[in-house]
């Protein structure tokens, strides 16, 4: 068993962003983590990303580097597109070399959000902004590999660190006796340590079947993960000063989304079913609700 444990190398990317950071920690003890940040590992040079993983050997890659910044985005596609769109398909095209699984992220982005009620893993795509179509590039050039590969699609990010609403929300709320926060955009607010948890038990199994080749090759394709329940960028602003040590906290007020304007288009219905995930993993991340509350005690 223990020389079971040492054969397994787990090159993770990104490792310095919300999700990244998160794996770091959670996938302790399945393996050794080969953490690697921008400098070891540069996403937009993709002969660097071939000399990297031919050096590391990994027996696992995992991917949640990507180019986050939405608005950005819209200005710099080309640099989007190589990061989200072609990194990700050097990284399937290596691991297919290596005959190794791959995990990569993806996000609510890649649909239109004009669907009433929950997108379900099949749904058509129809990304309106620049992030969109470059994380749907690289979903694509994933799947076309010919490699074992998860891709979780989650949605709007947060934690205790890097760039995400709950951090805007307590920063701006302790400067301003008021905030406008839009309330005509549905999604689920997802805690990054519970992506990285559920990444870490989806590996657990992966790592107790009897035929990891087999037991890869079955579950291979895309799966909704998002926290449970849903609510408006409002909502999510308003639980975070509910739940706030705040002594003096602002007044949320709802504002729709052209009152907000912003260079990238967003999709009115980010919300996800989680139900694949439960199905072929039997696990299902918590309410948005509880996850903030377990995050802001954290
Ligand atoms: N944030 C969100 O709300 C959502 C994110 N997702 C997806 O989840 C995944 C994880 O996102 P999250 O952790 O929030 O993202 P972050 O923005 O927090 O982290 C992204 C990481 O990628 C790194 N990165 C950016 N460019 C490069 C590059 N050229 N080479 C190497 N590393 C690079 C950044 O490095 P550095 O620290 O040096 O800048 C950063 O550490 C991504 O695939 C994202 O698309 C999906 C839905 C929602
Ligand atoms: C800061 C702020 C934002 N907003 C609005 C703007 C926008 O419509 C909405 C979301 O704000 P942001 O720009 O922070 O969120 P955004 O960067 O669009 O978040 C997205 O990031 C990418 C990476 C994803 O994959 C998505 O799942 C999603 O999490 O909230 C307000 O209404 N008031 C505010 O004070
Ligand atoms: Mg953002």
């Amino acid at each position: 068993m223990s020389l079971e444990h040492e054969r397994r190398t787990i090159l993770v990317t990104g490792v310095n962003g919300q999700v990244g950071f998160a794996l770091t920690r959670a996938l302790q003890g399945l393996g050794r983590v080969v953490a690697a940040d921008r400098s070891m590992l540069d996403l937009s040079n993709l002969e660097q990303i071939r000399s990297v993983v031919r050096e590391v050997r990994p027996t696992l890659i995992v991917n949640p580097a990507a180019y986050t910044s939405v608005d950005k985005a819209e200005s710099e596609p080309d640099l989007a597109m190589t990061i989200n769109g072609q990194a990700p398909g050097v990284l399937a095209d290596e691991a297919k070399r290596l005959n190794i699984p791959l995990i990569h992220y993806s996000t609510d982005y890649v649909f239109n959000g004009e669907k009433d009620g929950e997108y379900v893993e099949s749904d058509p795509t129809d990304p309106q902004n620049v992030y969109g179509r470059t994380k749907l590039f690289g979903e694509q050039a994933i799947a076309a590999s010919g490699a074992n590969y998860l891709i979780f699609r989650t949605s709007w990010v947060y934690g205790r660190r890097g760039k995400n609403m709950l951090l805007t929300m307590l920063r701006i709320g302790a400067e301003r006796e008021e905030l406008n926060v839009v309330a005509d955009q549905i999604g689920a607010p997802t805690w990054s340590n519970t992506i990285a948890m559920l990444t870490a038990h989806v590996v657990a199994q992966a790592l107790a079947s009897q035929d990891q080749k087999s037991w890869w090759h079955q579950r291979s394709g895309v799966y909704h993960l998002s926290a449970g329940g849903a609510t408006s960028w409002h909502g999510f602003a308003s639980a975070i000063f509910e739940l706030s040590q705040l002594d003096r906290r602002p007044v949320v007020k709802q504002i729709s989304t052209a009152e907000y304007p912003t260079p990238a288009k967003r999709p009115a219905n980010s919300r996800m079913s989680n139900e694949k995930l439960v199905r072929v993993f039997g696990l299902r991340a918590p309410d948005w609700r509880e996850a903030l509350r377990l995050c802001m005690i954290d």
